[in-house]
Parts: structure tokens; C-alpha cells; sequence
């Protein structure tokens, strides 16, 4: 008795310890003398700090607990109920990094303007990756570059290097159009003082008056060309300028995965100017060579070769990376990165200054949680507390440095970028050859050996002591293109949760701290985020083996007359609670934290749970998986549904089976939970925990049921995955038989 009053006096007792122990309002703001930019930590610090030794009490004792009942009564059934727990407290743990000192910065474009000349700016290389014209339409591609190319900044110090992982004349024919395109589009927007400077996502958002009128005839005009080549497949001569067909014959006879270096400079600032006169930025395409035996590494294999023919023409200090479908929605961010770059006081180990990925098109409560808030915007503010925000691999500008290693010399000569001198130098840096037994990819460049090129890139960045800085303003500086289809969306977070296990479990394991030049809690927040997949494990078990024994009749939890049941009821409510709470604090609606939160189990029983066992056999050698391009094209009827806000389950997608199985599990064992608990005495008691769990997922599980049974749209889920999620359901129940029953 005197136990059990005494424990709300210790929990408050610790409670006010933590507040005084790590001092509230300790954190001040902490000012730069030049004023270019502020940070101040999170008024949230210190609530986390006393939450987080609150919750790590209750995390020990459920542990505890799981302990003290697998030894009372051993079995498969605690030591896997254990394993799960063991999963979510690592993960917890980790976590807790990411909450010990968030913070916000703030930058002031102004102050820099003023005192610095642009004169004395630095140049900057922008990289553009595009790899599939299919995928990735090439006016949206040139969009992108064309979003860049009007930057607030001096033009001449501006070179926009696109690389075609693609090897499309296509998209090189867009490029071509775009280049002649730029030039009444740059004068445009400055003149007009248009923000929105992608001409795509101008025109999307615009209906139009006199001048920009003849503006969008002048776009479309280009999109209807493209578009006609797309169909046909390749670019035919009455599409193109008689000076242009040149280049395209070296198509003739090539395939994307097996062809020479193309380079092409079709924009040099010191030659090329736009209707007004002013200069145009450097625009060069850039396709390096693909030889079938010769492995490219993907992305990271595009960025290095851009890294090293860039080197050969521009050769700028700052580099920024976009992906494709990443446009500029604010001219002057290369301006607040440059009061991070600029700062004397900043350090000079400044490795890179990450935007943050927001999207454009998302639906009202973003049903597939693609805005991905806590990896792009809440986890990275957490990082920027304790060492600097991870590469995310778009809006990123780097310092070549950085990347290039002190070691090597610079290669660049004065001679215009397209002289032969130049441009034999470049296809050099694109070709196969360059890089056999060469330091990129591993001690320089853009990292390999993982599909999570940025996550791996920007961590070894920082084991090498290099810093990096989180810039949010208020005004989204890039905007990105977000997967409209479940099958999609489950496909890329797969691809994600096998490259950060490859980064897990590589030499540089985040948990071996030892090869880390950071501290403690840098390495558990890269330990969190590397062993993201391992989620697969705890949700998975929890969405259906307390469900099973449901249904069986088995408790698995305490009673609600039980006092561990507080325990529980304290570990669940809390979680949730912080979630959202957090969720909210990042500017987000309780729909969408609705959504994310359903995600975050969907993709722990889908692309994590696949991810792992993917990884798993990758890592005895059965099978290897290479990185599948998300699809950008938006497709009418789709769009439709998803502007609706109706799941899309059209396609025979083996991670919708998943889903089916689960769903209908917990939907059994709800009706034969409620219906055991109607009849008979004690069992709401006993099995709480059990029926909650089932309601709660069961909840979650709506747009399943809604699409197994009720659509007959496009959308609905295939009759063959329903046939094979009630036979494989069919197939657990009788194993729950063989587990509880007998
Ligand atoms: O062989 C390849 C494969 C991809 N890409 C480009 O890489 C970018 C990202 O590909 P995408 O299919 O859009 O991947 P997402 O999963 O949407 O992208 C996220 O995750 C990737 C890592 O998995 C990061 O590289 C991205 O920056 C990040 O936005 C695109 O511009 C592609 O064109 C290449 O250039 N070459
Ligand atoms: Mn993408």
C-alpha cells in the first residue's frame, strides 16, 4: 500500500530534479556579431528532457516486465513479445538525441546584401539528376533548371550541369529548347519581379495576362515539342533547327545502359546573353558513359561524374544538388546559404547547408504522408542541435571542398568551356575508366555501396568532422513532386530502408562511435535513422500476434485492474501524445499527423518488413536491388483520386497482401473479441489491452476494408490481392491455433 502511494511522489519528485537539473531557459540565444543569421534552441528543450527521463523509467520497467515474464513462463510467444519491446526501446532511446536540442535558424539575406558585394560572391555549380524521360518528363526537368537559372544572382557566376542517367536525346532535345527558351523567360521574371521562376510550376498556378500570355504560348509551344518526340521515341529532324541535328546523330545505334560520354555546353555566360542583354548562366548537358560491365552507382555515380566535369569548366567553390523534380519557389536562397558560407565567425569545417524537402501537391490531410515531416523537418532541426541536419539529397548546397578532399589540385584553365582542350578533359572525368581504383565513392565524392546515397554521403561527412547547417526559412526555398500512388510511395520508402540498413551495418556502423569524429548524441541520432527498417520488426508483431491470441482467447498484457496496466496505458498515451504534439509544433493538422502516423505502421509491415529481408538477402548474396526511379508523371485519373483523398490499391503489389492480411486479422479478432467480451463475465478485463489494440488498427485499417470491399473504382484493391490476404490470414489463424490453443 505505502508502495504504491509512494511511486507518484518519486515520478514527481523526479520530475522537478529534471527541471532544475538541466535548467530551464538555460538555452539562450546565442547571436552571430555579424547578425547574417540567429539560432535559438527550441522553447521545447527542457519538456522533452523532463519527458524523456519519465518515459525511460516506464520503458525500463516494461522491459522489466518482459523479462520477468519470459522467465515465469518461457516460450515463443515472450521472446517474441520481447524482441518487439527490446526493438521499440533501442529505437526510443536513439531518439531521445534527436529531442535533446532542437533548434531554429534564422538568416538575414538583407544584412548580407549590404555588406558584401555581390561582385565577391562566390560561383556556384548547380547539379540536376534526371534518369528516366519516361518517369521523369524532361519539360519538368528543364523546368527545374530554368527555376535555377533565374536566381536572384550574378549569372555569370551561375553553371547549371545536368546529368541524364537516362542517356535520352530526348531529354537533351528539351534542354536545347529550354536554353533558347531562357532567354525571354530570365529577363521575364526579373523584370516582372515573379517569384515562382519554374515555368511549369508558373503556368500551373496562372491564368494569365497580356505579357505572360505570350510567355506560356511560348512554353507550350516547347512542351508540345517535346511532347511529340516522347511519343515517337526520339527526335526526328523536323523538330529540330538545321544547326542542331548534329549532335543527335550520335544517338544512332546506342542504348541507354551502353554509350560514350555527351557532353554538350549549350549555354557559356561569355557568350550567350537573353533579350535584354544581360548574361545567361552556364548551361551544360551532361550523359557519361554507361558500360554494362561497369557498375555506376546510381546517383551518387551521376553526382561524381558532375563533381569532376564541372571541375573542368566552372570549378566553383559552393555546389548545389537538386533532384529533378526540385524546383527553386524563392530566388534568394542561394543568398541565405551565403550567410552560413559567408560568416567569418561560422567555422570553416562548414561541410553543407540543407533546405528542407517540401512538397507541392499534396492532398488536404496528405493521406501517404509524403510531406515525410519528421525526416525532413522535425529530425533535422533536432541534428542541427547536435552537430548539423544529415544530406537528404536535394537542395543542398555543398562545399566543393568538402567533397573533392584538399588534396586535389584544380584542373581548370581559362579556355571556353567548349573548346576541345575543355571538353576532352570533361568526357575524360565522365567516363567509366576514371574511376577504377580511385578514392570516389569511398573516401571521396558522393558515397557508394548504398541506396541512400545522401544518408550515407552526409554521414560520412560528418565522421569526418565536417558540420552542417539546417536553413529553414519561412518561404519555401525548393518545392519537390511527392509519389501519387500507395505502390509508389511503399516502393521508395523499401528502397530508403535498404540503403540506411547498408550504411548500418557498413564499416562505419553509426553504433560503433569509434570511427566517429562526433559526439555521443550525433552518433545515436545517425543510429536511429540508420536502423529506420528494424521498425518492421515491433510493428509487424504488434499488428497481429496480440490479435491472434485474441481470438484464442490468450491474454498477453495485464489487466485493467492490474496496476502494470497503468504502465502500458502510460507508454502508449504518452508516445502518442509527444507525436503529435510535436507534429502540431511543426506547423502540421491533426489529418495529417492522422495520416502519418497510419503510414508509419503501413510501411513498417510493407517496405521496412520487405527492406529487411531484402537486406538480409542481399547480405548472403541472393539478391541485389538497384535503385528504381519514382515515377513523376502524373497520371489523370489517379490525380483524381487522389485530390479526393482515396487510397489507391490498383495493382497487384505483394505489399497490399500485407495489408489485406493484417486487416483482416484484426478485424477477427475484434468481432471475436467483442462478441466473447459481450458474453461473457471478466473479459473486457482481462483482455483490454488486446481488444484496444485490435480497434486501433482495425481503425487505422479503413481505406483497406473501404477498398476490399466497397470501391469499384480504378482504385480498388485487385480481387486476386483480397483472394490471397483472406488466404494468408486463413494461413496465420491456423497457425494462432497451433501457438494458443493447443
Ligand atoms: O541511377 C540513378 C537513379 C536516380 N537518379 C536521380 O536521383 C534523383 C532521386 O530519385 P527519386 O526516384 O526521385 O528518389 P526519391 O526516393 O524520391 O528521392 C529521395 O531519396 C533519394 C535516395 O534514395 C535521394 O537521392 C533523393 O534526393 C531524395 O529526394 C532523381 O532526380 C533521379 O533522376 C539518378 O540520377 N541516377
Ligand atoms: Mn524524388
Amino acid at each position: 500500500m505505502y508502495y504504491t502511494i509512494g511511486k507518484p511522489q518519486l515520478c514527481i519528485s523526479l520530475f522537478l530534479c529534471v527541471l532544475v537539473l538541466l535548467g530551464i531557459g538555460k538555452e539562450k540565444m546565442t547571436i552571430s556579431r555579424k547578425a547574417f543569421h540567429t539560432l535559438r534552441a527550441s522553447r521545447l528543450v527542457p519538456f522533452n528532457r523532463a519527458h524523456m527521463l519519465l518515459y525511460f523509467v516506464a520503458v525500463l520497467a516494461a522491459v522489466y516486465r518482459r523479462f520477468d515474464v519470459l522467465f515465469s513462463s518461457p516460450g515463443p510467444v515472450s521472446i517474441v513479445l520481447l524482441l518487439a519491446d527490446l526493438i521499440f526501446a533501442f529505437m526510443w532511446l536513439t531518439y531521445q538525441a534527436l529531442r535533446w536540442r532542437p533548434v531554429r535558424r534564422q538568416e538575414f539575406p538583407d544584412r548580407l546584401l549590404q555588406e558584401v558585394d555581390p561582385k565577391e560572391f562566390p560561383a556556384i555549380d548547380v547539379f540536376i539528376c534526371t534518369a528516366d524521360p519516361y518517369r521523369e518528363p524532361p519539360v519538368s526537368v528543364a523546368s527545374t533548371a530554368l527555376s535555377v537559372m533565374a536566381f536572384d544572382y550574378p549569372a555569370d557566376k551561375l553553371s547549371i550541369y545536368v546529368s541524364d542517367d537516362g542517356g535520352s536525346d530526348i531529354t537533351l532535345f528539351a534542354f536545347i529548347e529550354a536554353a533558347r527558351f531562357a532567354r525571354y523567360w530570365l529577363p521575364f521574371c526579373k523584370e516582372n519581379g515573379i517569384a515562382i521562376r519554374s515555368p511549369e510550376a508558373y503556368f500551373r498556378s496562372r491564368t494569365g495576362d497580356g505579357d505572360s500570355d505570350k510567355m506560356k504560348m511560348m512554353y507550350q509551344a516547347m512542351k508540345e515539342k517535346v511532347d511529340i518526340a516522347l511519343e515517337r521515341g526520339y527526335v526526328g529532324n523536323d523538330l529540330l533547327p538545321s544547326d542542331e541535328d548534329e549532335v543527335f546523330k550520335k544517338w544512332k545505334g546506342i542504348s541507354r545502359n551502353d554509350h560514350p560520354s555527351i557532353i554538350q555546353v549549350l549555354l557559356e555566360s561569355t557568350r550567350d546573353s537573353d533579350i535584354s542583354g544581360n548574361a545567361l548562366p552556364n548551361l551544360i548537358y551532361v550523359s557519361r558513359e554507361k558500360r554494362p560491365n561497369s557498375p555506376h552507382n546510381f546517383k551518387a555515380g551521376a553526382l561524381n561524374v558532375l563533381t569532376r566535369v564541372s571541375r573542368t569548366m566552372s570549378n566553383a567553390p559552393l555546389i548545389l544538388t537538386l533532384d529533378c523534380d526540385t524546383y527553386s519557389n524563392d530566388p534568394r536562397s542561394p543568398i541565405h546559404a551565403l550567410c552560413y558560407f559567408l560568416d567569418p565567425d561560422m567555422s570553416s569545417d562548414l561541410a553543407f547547408v540543407q533546405f528542407p524537402q517540401i512538397f507541392q501537391g499534396l492532398n488536404k490531410n496528405d493521406i501517404y504522408a509524403c510531406e515525410v515531416k519528421r525526416l525532413y523537418t522535425i529530425n533535422p532541426r533536432g541534428k542541427d542541435g547536435v552537430g548539423g541536419p544529415n544530406y537528404v539529397g536535394t537542395g543542398c548546397y555543398f562545399l566543393r571542398r568538402a567533397l573533392q578532399g584538399s588534396t586535389l589540385s584544380s584542373p581548370k584553365t581559362n579556355a571556353s568551356f567548349s573548346s576541345d582542350f575543355t571538353l576532352k578533359k570533361a568526357h575524360e572525368a565522365a567516363s567509366c575508366a576514371y574511376e577504377a581504383g580511385s578514392k570516389w565513392g569511398s573516401s571521396i565524392g558522393f558515397r557508394y555501396r548504398s541506396l541512400s546515397e545522401d544518408f550515407h554521403t552526409g554521414f560520412h561527412l560528418h565522421c569526418e568532422g565536417w558540420k552542417s547547417v539546417f536553413c529553414y526559412p519561412e518561404k519555401p526555398a525548393f518545392l519537390g513532386d511527392v509519389p501519387q500512388n500507395l505502390n509508389d510511395v511503399l516502393g521508395q520508402r523499401k528502397r530508403w530502408s535498404v540503403g540506411l540498413f547498408e550504411v548500418a551495418f557498413s564499416r562505419y556502423c553509426p553504433l560503433t562511435f569509434g570511427t566517429m569524429n562526433a559526439s555521443l548524441l550525433e552518433g545515436l541520432c545517425y543510429a536511429h535513422e540508420a536502423f529506420w527498417g528494424s521498425w518492421s520488426i515491433p510493428i509487424t508483431i504488434y499488428g497481429l500476434l496480440p490479435q491472434l491470441a485474441l481470438i484464442y482467447y490468450t491474454p498477453l498484457f495485464p489487466k485493467v485492474s492490474d496496476p502494470w496496466f497503468y504502465l502500458y496505458s502510460y507508454l502508449f498515451l504518452a508516445a502518442y501524445g509527444q507525436d503529435l504534439f510535436e507534429f502540431l509544433a511543426a506547423d502540421g493538422t491533426f489529418g495529417r499527423w492522422w495520416s502519418d502516423q497510419r503510414m508509419w505502421m503501413i510501411i513498417g509491415q510493407t517496405s521496412y518488413l520487405f527492406g529487411t529481408l531484402q537486406f538480409a538477402l542481399k547480405k548472403i548474396g541472393i539478391s541485389a536491388q538497384g535503385f528504381n526511379v519514382t515515377s513523376k508523371v502524373i497520371e489523370d485519373e489517379q490525380s483524381e483520386r487522389y485530390e479526393k483523398g482515396a487510397f489507391d490499391f490498383g495493382a497487384k503489389s505483394p505489399f497490399f497482401a500485407v495489408l489485406g492480411t493484417v486487416a483482416i486479422v484484426n478485424l477477427s479478432s475484434l468481432v471475436a473479441g467483442i462478441a466473447r467480451a459481450a458474453t461473457v463475465d471478466g473479459v473486457f478485463d482481462e483482455m483490454f489491452v488486446q481488444l484496444f489494440l485490435s480497434a486501433f488498427v482495425a481503425v487505422n485499417c479503413l481505406p483497406i476494408y473501404h477498398a476490399m470491399f466497397l470501391r469499384s473504382d480504378g482504385g480498388k484493391m485487385p480481387r486476386k490481392v483480397t483472394v490471397i490476404s483472406f488466404a494468408i490470414a486463413g494461413f496465420l489463424l491456423g497457425i494462432g491455433y497451433l501457438i494458443f490453443h493447443i
